[in-house]
């Protein structure tokens, strides 16, 4: 039986295999069964009670549901299946300083229903979520504090031979129920195997069909046979019935068993091919696995590791691409209240929002701006890559989310970061001149379903046009706050953890369009999906591959999207002028090769003729010069440079007062 997704890997995948998406629902499980059963805390198989969050609260739904299984569990299935879970080479891309290989074998997963022992915790949402607010910060001049930051290049063996002893105990006491379970799951996954290839046949042998409630069930096997023959239209359609017709009946089929409102269902089912969008909803109904970011301004993941493990915390470093992320199996303690936590060695931070400030890389000593930061957990990712060299801006437009954004600044010891709380379409005037600009931009939510099922219902088509909207111009702005001059930099990322074109693609290619002075680079990202270079009719500039999709299904992570520009020059005025209108000039290099969708409305904060209004007016021969200065300091701030050529027709106020004066 194919493990829960919280107990799987997470980062680059096993080829896609639909054991692992045919079957979320358990057989005789209603969304009312499913809904009743989040809510126990009980339950035959619970290891621990549900732990509070600092704040005593339980209430995020992915912490509630309950998760299955111990470590042992999933190396029974693994020899059960003769399936190696984690066979998939990685390629490595950071220094294996703190390699915990030798942990990736003793986690095993599960096939039924055994607690998380983390449920309730509000932590278990993804950084984007995160809105902990954590009164009791460690100073990081706290001596104890001090002991607590590790070497760098301490030697990797005798981490994980610690980290092996530490775990041995815990291992032995798991065999016996390794092979209990073993019986278990090898009948388990042999009904498995037969609900994907003989539906029919299967629902006769199912022995919880009693409790299936049919219509649901019924629903279920429409679904697969529906996507099964959309995937071999001509071979296995029925006569008289259009491709049409079938995806009419599946999608109000997925409304029907996911609950997904019609518009939503149509936007994303499409996304995919058949079988990959049943993949991808179906990965929407699981959650992501509970992971923690080490602090590396506090300790060193090794370290952390083995304190937790000693708390009874049983967990493996999330992946060969991240060398501070660890997984989270199985928890005695709440995650949210350890010491450890307290102290600031980790934040709660979901596995896909490591990817933006991975790709943004932003180096020691830098001047980097986090347009909307809150609640820090990629600005405090930001400040550990630069070993609390440099500065960081930290803006948000939420003065209430600004606060958790400071509570994680205390309490992850960041000592060069400064809270900001504007809108950041205003930074351009605010300040500029940065090295590197993250935008994490706010969004519909489309990739984070599994931790909020309220988006399946709530996005409407209003916040398709709003969101995308908001998202140019904050683009827009974050261009124009980086310095293409930078020695080390000039880089913007853009990520959203969304997945729909509209938030995403259209978003850069409106960039693209506006600003001809940035171009797409090369994340960096060892995985991910390239981005759509065409989609629905729609084509895209060809860089566009180089930006990078995630997706639950694909990677077991949140869906994400990631995209890296860098800016190669001032933004010429000609291009903030054109902006607005509906198509670029053929000069435009960065125009795709047919018309796009273009947000026709300028971003107010950069409209250059509004600026010479602003200046214009006076004829004062004195004051002229003056006012020249002035605006051309202003140009200068925003990036732009004051002497590139103006478009034609328009005339500086200088040139206009002369010749009024002729
Ligand atoms: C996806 S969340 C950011 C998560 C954050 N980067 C992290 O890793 O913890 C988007 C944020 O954008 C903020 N926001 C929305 N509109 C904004 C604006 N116009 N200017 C700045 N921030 C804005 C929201 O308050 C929200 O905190």
């Amino acid at each position: 039986m194919a493990p829960s997704r919280r107990m799987q890997k997470q980062g680059i995948p096993e080829p896609l295999d639909e054991s692992i998406f045919v079957k979320k629902r358990k057989i005789g499980q209603s969304e009312e069964d499913i809904k009743s059963k989040k809510q126990k805390t009980g339950g035959k198989s619970a290891v621990v009670p549900a732990a509070k969050n600092v704040n005593g609260k339980a209430k995020n739904s992915a912490g509630q549901r309950k998760t299955s299984g111990t470590f042992s569990e999933k190396s029974v299935t693994k020899k059960t299946t003769g399936k190696k879970a984690k066979t998939i080479p990685q390629p490595a891309v950071e220094d294996d300083e703190d390699d915990l290989s030798a942990l990736e074998d003793v986690n095993g997963s599960d096939d039924g229903e055994v607690s998380d022992g983390v449920g309730g915790l509000d932590f278990l949402a993804s950084s984007d979520d995160e809105v902990l607010e954590d009164d009791e910060f460690i100073d990081s001049d706290d001596p104890d504090v001090q002991k607590a930051m590790w070497s760098e290049d301490e030697d990797a063996s005798d981490a994980e031979e610690m980290l092996n002893a530490a775990n041995i105990e815990g291992l032995s006491g798991r065999l016996d129920a390794e092979a209990a379970q073993q019986e278990e799951d090898a009948q388990a996954e042999l009904e498995d195997a037969a609900l994907q290839t003989n539906i029919a046949a299967d629902i006769s042998k199912d022995p919880n069909q009693s409790l299936i409630a049919p219509d649901l069930q019924m629903v279920r096997n429409r679904i697969t046979e529906t996507t099964r023959v959309l995937t071999s239209f001509s071979s296995l359609a029925e006569d008289g019935k259009s491709r049409a017709d079938y995806i009419n009946q599946l999608l109000d089929d997925i409304c029907t068993y996911y609950g997904y409102s019609r518009f939503l269902a149509d936007k994303l089912w499409h996304l995919f091919p058949p079988q990959e969008a049943l993949a991808f909803f179906d990965a929407n109904e699981t959650p992501r696995p509970l992971v923690i970011r080490t602090n590396t301004l506090r300790t060193h993941r090794r370290e952390l590791a083995h304190s937790l493990i000693n708390r009874g915390v049983t967990l493996e470093p999330v992946g060969k691409w991240s060398k501070v992320g660890l997984q989270v199996f199985e928890s005695q303690v709440p995650l949210g209240a350890t010491p450890e936590y307290l102290a600031g060695h980790y934040i709660l931070q979901a596995a896909s929002s490591f990817l933006p400030v991975m790709a943004l890389a932003p180096q020691e000593g830098e001047r980097c701006l986090d347009m909307a930061a809150a609640p820090g957990g990629k600005t405090t990712h930001m400040a550990a890559l630069m070993k609390n060299t440099g500065c960081i801006f930290a803006n948000d437009s939420n003065k209430d989310r600004a606060k958790a954004l400071i509570g994680n600044i205390h309490r992850l010891g960041v000592k060069n970061t400064i809270v900001t709380n504007y809108s950041a379409l205003e930074y351009p005037r605010v300040m500029g001149g940065f090295d590197r600009i993250l935008l994490d931009a706010p969004c519909s939510g489309t990739g984070v379903i599994a931790k909020d099922a309220s988006v399946k219902t709530n996005k409407t088509e209003a916040d398709f046009l709003r969101l995308p909207h908001l998202q140019k111009q904050l683009l827009l702005a974050a261009v124009d706050s980086v310095d293409h001059a930078s020695k080390s930099g000039g880089y913007i990322v853009y990520s959203t953890c969304s997945v729909t074109v509209e938030e995403n693609e259209q978003v850069v290619q409106y960039v693209l369009n506006t600003r001809p002075n940035v171009k797409l680079v090369e994340t960096g990202l060892v995985f991910g999906k390239e981005g759509f270079t065409s989609y629905m009719g729609k084509k895209f500039h060809p860089s566009m591959k180089q930006t990078r999709r995630y997706y639950p299904h694909a990677y077991n992570v949140d869906g994400f999207f990631v995209a890296k520009f860098k800016k190669t020059g001032p933004t010429p005025l000609n291009s903030v002028k054109a902006q607005g209108q509906s198509k670029q000039s053929n000069n435009n290099s960065n125009g795709a090769s047919e018309s796009t969708v273009v947000d026709k409305t300028p971003i107010a904060t950069n409209d250059a003729s509004k600026e010479e209004d602003d200046f214009g007016g006076f004829d004062d021969k004195e004051d002229q010069s003056y006012i020249e200065k002035a605006r051309d300091k202003q140009l200068k701030r925003k990036g732009i440079n004051p002497k590139a050529k103006k478009p034609p027709g328009v005339k500086t106020k200088q040139k206009d007062a002369k010749s009024s004066k002729k």
